[in-house]
């Protein structure tokens, strides 16, 4: 058996201190890494945490990272620190994943992809997970495989970051609509169909926007689909669960416990389907849901009474 605990500790700089930079940090940390973490409201400044580091680990909300990509410009990063982002989510201006947001910031430095279904509460109990790690760099992906790895967590490399990035950021809008469906009690068949149709629209997305189809049935994608599909701790099942149970979205992230991401990835990519004519219906309905332009039950009829068609197009 391998022994995971570093003979050889490297310095990791988290920037974020909420749920999922936090569950990192201590992973790294209980493998024997030195780790730094930075918030916001944290006692560290960024050029404190960043300096001498190996490797940048960012845990922000998506709607902070050029922000924070931007600062950090300004300093002195070490020029072999690898980044490594596990924001899960889609900028709006740009369309830009968080991983090409650091890419484009730090073009000389390798940029990894850490996601998977990794719900971050039950990482905290330590219950196992597995996760995935894609880049560009083979070398920085295994570096960053090497430092989470532990009996807890298992980590596998990854060559294709577009699409282990948007697995974890498509299915958000997915676990939402499976809040929908568990809220309005729809039984176990509705349910597989919508996950597995929004499986569908995930690879449809992903291969317009040049991910591997296959990528899409790993860990990031299919995996991370299930988890979140399937459990009250995910925020973006919450969202769509409470609205089938009559709250209005406003009164939903008022009380929420973190970031739902899929409620702005949503809006991305209705905006970019209505563009480039992409079918996605499921994305459709909880777009026109969280617009109030329908009820829970009306997007369930419209998505049933579609007009009849193959299960793949040849
Ligand atoms: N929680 C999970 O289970 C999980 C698992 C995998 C991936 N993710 C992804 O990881 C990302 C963070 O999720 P989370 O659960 O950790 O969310 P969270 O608990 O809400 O934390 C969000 C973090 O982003 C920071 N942030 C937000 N806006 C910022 C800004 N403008 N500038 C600087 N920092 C900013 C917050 O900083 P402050 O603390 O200073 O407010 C906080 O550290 C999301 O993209 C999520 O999809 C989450
Ligand atoms: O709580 P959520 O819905 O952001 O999901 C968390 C993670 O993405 C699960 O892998």
């Amino acid at each position: 058996m391998t022994n995971l605990k570093s003979t050889n500790p490297k310095s990791i700089a988290v920037l974020g201190a909420g749920a999922w930079g936090s569950g990192l940090a201590s992973i790294a940390e209980a493998n024997g890494h030195r780790v730094s973490i930075w918030s916001r409201n944290g006692s560290y400044t960024l050029a404190e945490v960043v300096e001498n580091a190996d490797m940048i680990v960012s845990a922000i909300s998506t709607k902070g990272v050029r922000e924070v990509a931007t600062q950090l410009q300004g300093l002195a990063i070490p020029p072999k620190a690898v980044f490594v982002t596990a924001t899960k989510g889609l900028e709006p201006e740009t369309i830009s994943t968080p991983s090409q947001i650091w890419q484009e910031t730090f073009p000389s430095h390798a940029v990894v992809v850490l996601s998977g279904p990794n719900l971050s509460k039950e990482i905290q109990l330590g219950l196992p997970a597995a996760t995935v790690v894609a880049s560009r760099s083979k070398d920085a992906a295994e570096l960053v495989q090497l430092v989470f790895s532990s009996s807890r967590f298992r980590v596998y490399t990854n060559s294709d970051p577009l699409g282990v990035e948007l697995g974890g950021t498509l299915k958000n809008v997915i676990a939402i609509a499976s809040g929908v469906c568990d809220g309005l009690q729809l039984g176990t068949n509705a349910k597989a169909a919508l996950v597995t149709r929004g499986l569908t629209e995930m690879v449809r997305i992903g291969n317009f926007w040049g991910a591997k189809t296959e990528t899409f049935y790993g860990l990031s994608g299919l995996g991370d689909l299930l988890a979140t599909c399937n459990s009250p701790l995910s925020r973006n099942y919450q969202v769509g669960y409470q609205m089938a149970c009559g709250k209005t979205l406003t009164e939903i992230l008022a009380h929420l416990e973190g970031t739902a991401e899929g409620v702005n990835t949503c809006q991305v990519l209705m905006q970019q389907a209505k563009q480039r004519n992409i079918s996605i219906p499921i994305t459709e309905q909880v777009y026109r849901l969280l617009q109030g332009e329908v009820t829970p039950r009306q997007a369930l009829d419209e998505l049933m009474l579609r007009e009849i068609k193959p299960e793949y197009s040849y």
